[in-house]
Order: C-alpha cells, then sequence, then structure tokens
C-alpha cells in the first residue's frame, strides 16, 4: 500500500476496469499506460537506456527493418505449437522474462507477480541477482515456476559462489551470467531525475538478517535502500576473463548461458568452453550506447555456434513479429524486459499475462499468416532485410552480409557467371564447409584481438612478419569479406557437405523446364536439391516445400 502510495500516485484505478483493458490491445499500448499512471521516474528506470539511448533506438529499428516474407498454401494442419525444449525442459512458448532489477519499483508484488505470470503461460521467468524478492522468498512464493538465476561474478567470488549455491538449493534451472556489465551503463535520464529507492524496495538478495541472511550471511552484504546498488557497484568485477566463466562451471551443475554476446568471436569462445548457451544481447540499450541491436547481430552468432549450444535473444522484442523473425533467423528463445514490465506497472501479475498473451496471439497469428504451423518451419528464409527488396541483385556484400543464408544462395546463383571476387569467395566458403562448420580463417580474424590464456585457436599476429597485410587486415575492407557458413536451422547440427535447399532455385529450375512436364525436364534439373536437407528433416516440411510436380510417385526421385 505504501509503495502504491509512493510509486504509483498517478495510477487511477487500482485495477483496470474490462473497458480500459481493451484499450491495450498492444505492447506500445501498455507502455504508453504506464507512462500515464506511473511516477516519472519509475517510468524512466523502466524505458531509460544508455547515454543517448541510440541502442534503444535501434533496437526498434533494427527489427522494423527486417520484412518477413510469407510461403502461402502449406498445408498447415493440426499440429500447430509454439512449444520448444531448452536444457530437458519443454516451455509452452519461446518468449521467457528477461531478468529485470528492482521490480518492486513498478508494483508491490514485483518479482512474485511477473513469475506467477510466467507460470501460467509455462515459460521461463529469469530473477535478476538485484531482485528486490530474495531468491528464497521467490521459490516459496512461486515454487511451480520454470526459474532461471541470473549472477554477475562478482569480485568477491565467496559471495557469488554463495549465491550460486541459493539458487541451486531453490531449484533454479539454469544460472544466466552476465557478461555485458564490467561498470553500470550510464544513464542521463537518471541523472537528470535520479531514482530515489523507497526504504521497502531492496536488493533482497543482500539484504542481511533478511530470509536468507544476507547475501553470505558473513556481513559483507549491505541494506539495499541507500548503499547496497553503491556495493553491488563496486563489486562489479571489470578485471574478469573468459576463466570467470570457467570457474562458475566448475562449482555448479546447472546449466550456465551467458549473457550479453555480440559478437561472433565471443560466441566461439563461449562454445569453446562448453558453456550450455548464450544470450544475444545489449540488455536492452541500457550498458553500451551505440552498440549493435541483437537482431542485427544474431544471423552471424547462430552462424558460428548455433549448432554447438542454444543461442537465444533478447533487446527490443515487443511484437509477436519480433519474435517470429528472432526465431526464424536461428534463436531458440526470446525473450522480454521492458514488455513484461509495462505490463508488470500497468496492472500486476494480470499485466505481464495480458502482454504474454498478446505477444503469444501476435506470434501464433504471425506464423500462420507466414505458413508455418510450428517452431520447426520458420526458416531464415521466411525474413529479409528490407534492403534486399529493393536490391535484390546488389551483391552480398553491399547489402551487408546480415544474413549468412542468402549468401549462399547468391553462390548458388551465380555458380555459372562468378566473377574472380565471387570464385574466390565461393573457394573459402568450400573451404569452410569441409572444416566442420568452422572458418579458422574467419575465426581468426575475428580473434585477432583475444588473448585468451586456454582459448585452444591460435591468434594471428595483425601484421605477418614479411610486412604484408594478414587476413584479418583484410577483413576490415568490405570488398574483400569473406562469406560465412550459413546458419543453421534452429539450432539442428549442421549436415555441411550436402547443399541445401534455396527456395529461389526451385524458379531457377522450374524456368530451365520451360513448362514441359515434370517428366520430360532434364534429370539434373529435377535431381537437383531444391529442398533442405536437414539430417532429420520432418516428412511434412519436406512435402511441402517441394515442388511436387517435379516428383513422381512418393516424391523420393526428387530428394536425393
Ligand atoms: C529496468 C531494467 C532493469 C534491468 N536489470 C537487469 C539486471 O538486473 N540484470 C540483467 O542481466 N539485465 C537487466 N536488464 C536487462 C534485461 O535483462 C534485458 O536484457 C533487456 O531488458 C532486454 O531488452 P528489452 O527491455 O528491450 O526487452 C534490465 C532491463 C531493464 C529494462
Amino acid at each position: 500500500m505504501l509503495l502504491d502510495q509512493l510509486f504509483r500516485t498517478k495510477r487511477s484505478p487500482a485495477v483496470l476496469t474490462e473497458s480500459l483493458r481493451c484499450e491495450l490491445a498492444s505492447v506500445s499500448d501498455y507502455e504508453r499506460r504506464m507512462c500515464e499512471t506511473v511516477e516519472t521516474s519509475v517510468v524512466n528506470y523502466c524505458r531509460g537506456g544508455a547515454a543517448s539511448e541510440q541502442t534503444v533506438t535501434r533496437n526498434r529499428a533494427a527489427f522494423d527493418r527486417l520484412i518477413i516474407r510469407p510461403r502461402c498454401l502449406q498445408r498447415i494442419g493440426g499440429t500447430r505449437s509454439l512449444a520448444v525444449t531448452s536444457f530437458g525442459i519443454t516451455y509452452r512458448m519461446p518468449v521467457g522474462i528477461a531478468p529485470v532489477a528492482l521490480q518492486c519499483l513498478a508494483h508491490p508484488e514485483g518479482e512474485k507477480a511477473t513469475a506467477r505470470a510466467a507460470r501460467t503461460f509455462g515459460v521461463p521467468f529469469v530473477l535478476s541477482v538485484l531482485s528486490s524478492v530474495s531468491i528464497e522468498e521467490l521459490a516459496e512464493a512461486v515454487p511451480r515456476a520454470p526459474k532461471w538465476f541470473q549472477l554477475y561474478i562478482f569480485k568477491d567470488r565467496e559471495l557469488t559462489e554463495c549465491l550460486v549455491r541459493r539458487a541451486e538449493k531453490a531449484r533454479f534451472r539454469a544460472i544466466v551470467v552476465c557478461v555485458d556489465t564490467p561498470t553500470p551503463g550510464l544513464s542521463r535520464t537518471e541523472r537528470r531525475n535520479p531514482l530515489t529507492l523507497p526504504a521497502k524496495v531492496t536488493c533482497a538478495n543482500f539484504v542481511p538478517n533478511g530470509n536468507s541472511g544476507g547475501a553470505n550471511g558473513n556481513g559483507k552484504a549491505k541494506s539495499c535502500s541507500a548503499s547496497v546498488l553503491d556495493y553491488v557497484r563496486s563489486q562489479l568485477d571489470p578485471s574478469l576473463g573468459w576463466d570467470a566463466i570457467r570457474w562458475l562451471m566448475s562449482i555448479t551443475t546447472l546449466p550456465v548461458i551467458v549473457k550479453g554476446i555480440l559478437n561472433r568471436a565471443d560466441a566461439l569462445i563461449a562454445a569453446d568452453i562448453g558453456v550450455h548457451g548464450l544470450i544475444v544481447s545489449n540488455s536492452g540499450g541500457r550498458q553500451l550506447d551505440y552498440a549493435p541491436s541483437a537482431i542485427e547481430v544474431l544471423p552471424e552468432i547462430v552462424n558460428a555456434v548455433g549448432n554447438r549450444l542454444e543461442v537465444m535473444l533478447d533487446s527490443g522484442v515487443s511484437q509477436g513479429t519480433d519474435a517470429f523473425k528472432a526465431l526464424a533467423l536461428g534463436a531458440r528463445m526470446v525473450f522480454v524486459g521492458r514488455a513484461a514490465m509495462f505490463g508488470l506497472a500497468v496492472n500486476g501479475q494480470r499485466g505481464v499475462e495480458e502482454v504474454l498473451d498478446i505477444l503469444k496471439t501476435e506470434l501464433e497469428s504471425t506464423m500462420l499468416n507466414a505458413g508455418c504451423g510450428t517452431l520447426d518451419d520458420l526458416t531464415p528464409q521466411h525474413v529479409c532485410h528490407e534492403m534486399q527488396l529493393y536490391f535484390p541483385f546488389a551483391p552480398e556484400r553491399l547489402r551487408g552480409s546480415w544474413r549468412g543464408e542468402s549468401l549462399r544462395s547468391e553462390r548458388y546463383r551465380t555458380r555459372d557467371r562468378r566473377t574472380n571476387i565471387d570464385a574466390a569467395d565461393a573457394e573459402i566458403a568450400e573451404d569452410t564447409e569441409h572444416d566442420d562448420g568452422v572458418n579458422v580463417a574467419l575465426l581468426r580474424a575475428e580473434n585477432v584481438s583475444e588473448r585468451v590464456t586456454f582459448q585452444q585457436r591460435c591468434v594471428d599476429p595483425v601484421i605477418e612478419e614479411d610486412g604484408k597485410l594478414c587476413p584479418e587486415s583484410r577483413q576490415a575492407l568490405p570488398s574483400l569479406q569473406p562469406p560465412g557458413t550459413p546458419p543453421p536451422y534452429r539450432n539442428v547440427p549442421l549436415q555441411l557437405n550436402v547443399p541445401r535447399g534455396i527456395y529461389r532455385s526451385n524458379t531457377n529450375n522450374l524456368s530451365r523446364c520451360k513448362g514441359t512436364s515434370a517428366a520430360a525436364c532434364p534429370s539434373e534439373v529435377r535431381t537437383t536439391r531444391t529442398v533442405i536437407s536437414r539430417k532429420e528433416a520432418p516428412p511434412r516440411r519436406i512435402k511441402s516445400h517441394s515442388m511436387q510436380n517435379l516428383c513422381s510417385g512418393d516424391g523420393s526421385k526428387c530428394i536425393k
């Protein structure tokens, strides 16, 4: 009640009436309602980003620049599902709730309300280490919610280990370690309008004599209201290296997920040291201003490690179409931070549920309209950059190789009329294919600044001894940028030595048939691989995507 008075003074009705709720048809409606009803400093806290907030803007813009390319007549049957399995647990939809600190600022029930909503929808809820409800209190209040725990590796390793033990004991299912916060992000809005924490809102995991007896019970933790944020800030450790992640994996049996990856080179290291998953994220633009948006770098990361670990994404997801785009480009799951907070601030648990319902309905509708019945039907071909619509014949390197797969399409289409550079690029790609999915040249190029002691991969100097520019330096020149390997389909291991299907090549093949019947087509046309040849492609999908007229009988002849 006190919190309600302190922080939600603008809120008129305590519970939304039905008519008011009807006005809230999208996440942005919830955002608008929050701005109208909740105290400004809390609004700033939920919405704000780092410095000039370019990355926040970019997160939205990057999703908007992606166009969904539907397929029609896909024979979508009764088997429609949004279910996704992650680390052995099946969730009902691929949209989880990202860790957000101090949720009691938005609603008195805070994390408990959000976790209950997550339980209702059968999606993962990630508890921030800076939560206003402690690990134990949350586990007791919402025992059956699928919970993951977000952690920073603090300077004080004893404190860090203690938090991990508490999460394990409280039956959290995974540890999400945030690696993009060597120092707190700079918020100009917060500087202008500082957020003052009321006495009752605390970083509950650090409160001595609370449920937990403090973070480690040895008096190192402090009261949150005034000083604990400073304390936590002082515990952030910019000197951390990848060995810290190894250390974390050595002290827990829970899956370790690294959150905050924006770079292919980092993703490769994460995969090498054996982390279980990663979240491509810029923390919703709250850390590094001018960082790329997560969706922009997702393809290169999926391309690099998607067949080795689970790749997930957050930052900027606020519509079902955003989720669709990220899933199509290879994310196994997406997470929402602010969207859930808008719902929480407007209407507590019910508000978060409504936001999740909006996202679910929008995702389902998008999938059906795009010709996809299940998540397995989503492929990178369902999404393209708007530039590709306007300049379909521009060389890939001019359009920006944001999607590895289209490089491969380009290669297939230009097979008979390669320029020298195309041929060189293609050769590099061929090499890549025989290198178990890892392009050593690219790897070296991108890892040039990596000096991780346990790193298996060799790192070349920028300038070779004879004074020539080494390959990585040439990488900087867009005209010589080699293509990457195509992205895997939803993290399924790639069968790299078999060409994978490109829908456009279907059209090419058909045009070569010049309207003749399938039987009259030249055999090499009929047998040209035109459909996805994933190792375990489900039969329904093969049937629906292949050109049935080119098949004889059961269609097996046109599928090698
Ligand atoms: C108010 C707020 C507090 C956050 N606190 C944390 C946190 O404590 N730990 C963390 O790893 N990420 C934190 N994040 C980042 C989110 O986990 C997530 O990466 C981000 O919100 C995703 O972007 P979106 O808000 O556009 O969905 C916070 C984000 C917001 C908006």
